[in-house]
């Protein structure tokens, strides 16, 4: 797999961060990576920091991961060293190409690539969609984004949004999901921290097996589930009017609509 030579990472905060640790367990050496921090002195051993933009366009791809409201306190000094040997990955959720090919004209392209938490153990689906990326560069996008966990790209950008809900914000829906389970069974007389990690070694279980399973999670369900047992008693509960199925309808719609609004706030930044 390939991976690029020298790697800026602007906003090395727990997104990039994580990531950076995947590709290093993927064995991209620590040297590939220098991180700008206005003030920051520390960074993860073998990986260069820097305070000042440098000169000249030594990078031949830049990380953007501030958070997309502090896109503008980075935008003057990275568009100095992004040229056209430079391609610009940015993880920001709602901005968009457009607003990116305006920040940075001279770019080689601009990736969005949206990943979760899960890249620091490689377990990460990244999505991507890009601009102006000629065939080397994507290829080099596809296999850093493999090296995390898989690469997924869109056929249209209208779709990022609520693949970002999904895939990206869906761990922290996930983390809920677990915390209610275990705040249920707290609730009907468990003590509170063995209901975790019992919720929580379940959840480790169930994914990792339907991960691995032919099977699709509804004929999953149905193999646990004992006709006229306890599974299907509980089933039923979720199952009723589509209850689970329309409260997570409205979340990812929540989330998505909110990544269309910070777009729109982007585009009007400039
Ligand atoms: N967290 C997640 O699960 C996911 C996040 N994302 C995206 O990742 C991005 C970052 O999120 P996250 O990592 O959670 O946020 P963090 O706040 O952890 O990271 C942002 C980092 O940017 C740094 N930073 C702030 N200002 C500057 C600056 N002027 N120059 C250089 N670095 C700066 C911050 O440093 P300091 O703390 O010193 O200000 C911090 O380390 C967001 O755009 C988000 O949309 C995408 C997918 C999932
Ligand atoms: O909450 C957010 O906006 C980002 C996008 C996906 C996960 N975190």
């Amino acid at each position: 797999m390939t991976h690029f030579q020298n790697i800026l990472i602007v906003g090395f905060g727990n997104m990039a961060g994580a990531m950076a640790e995947g590709w290093l367990a993927a064995g991209v050496p620590a040297a590939t990576f220098t991180i700008y921090h206005p003030t920051r002195t520390e960074a993860p051993a073998g990986m260069a920091i820097i305070n000042d933009w440098p000169d000249g366009e030594p990078f031949d791809a830049v990380i953007v991961g501030v958070k997309p409201q502090k896109l503008g306190d980075v935008a003057d000094g990275l568009e100095r060293v992004v040229g056209p040997g430079t391609v610009v990955i940015s993880i920001l959720a709602g901005v968009e190409l457009a607003s990116l090919a305006r920040r940075f004209p001279r770019a080689r392209g601009v990736v969005r690539l949206m990943p979760n938490l899960a890249v620091a153990l490689r377990k990460s689906p990244n999505a991507l969609i890009a601009q102006g990326l000629d065939d080397a560069a994507r290829q080099t996008v596809t296999d850093m984004a493999a090296m995390l966990g898989s690469a997924e790209w869109l056929a249209e950008e209208a779709q990022f949004d609520l693949v970002t809900a999904l895939a990206g914000s869906g761990p922290g829906f996930v983390y809920r999901f677990i915390d209610a389970l275990a705040a249920g069974a707290t609730r009907l007389g468990l003590e509170h921290e063995q209901a975790q990690r019992l919720a929580m070694q379940m959840v480790e279980g169930a994914a990792a097996l339907a991960a691995r399973s032919p099977d699709s999670p509804a004929d999953l369900a149905r193999r646990v589930a004992s006709p006229g047992g306890m599974t299907q008693k509980g089933l039923d509960v979720l199952d009723e009017d589509d209850a689970l199925a329309r409260l997570l309808t409205e979340t990812l719609r929540a989330a998505r609509d909110r990544g269309r609004e910070m777009a729109a706030a982007a585009r009007d930044e400039g």
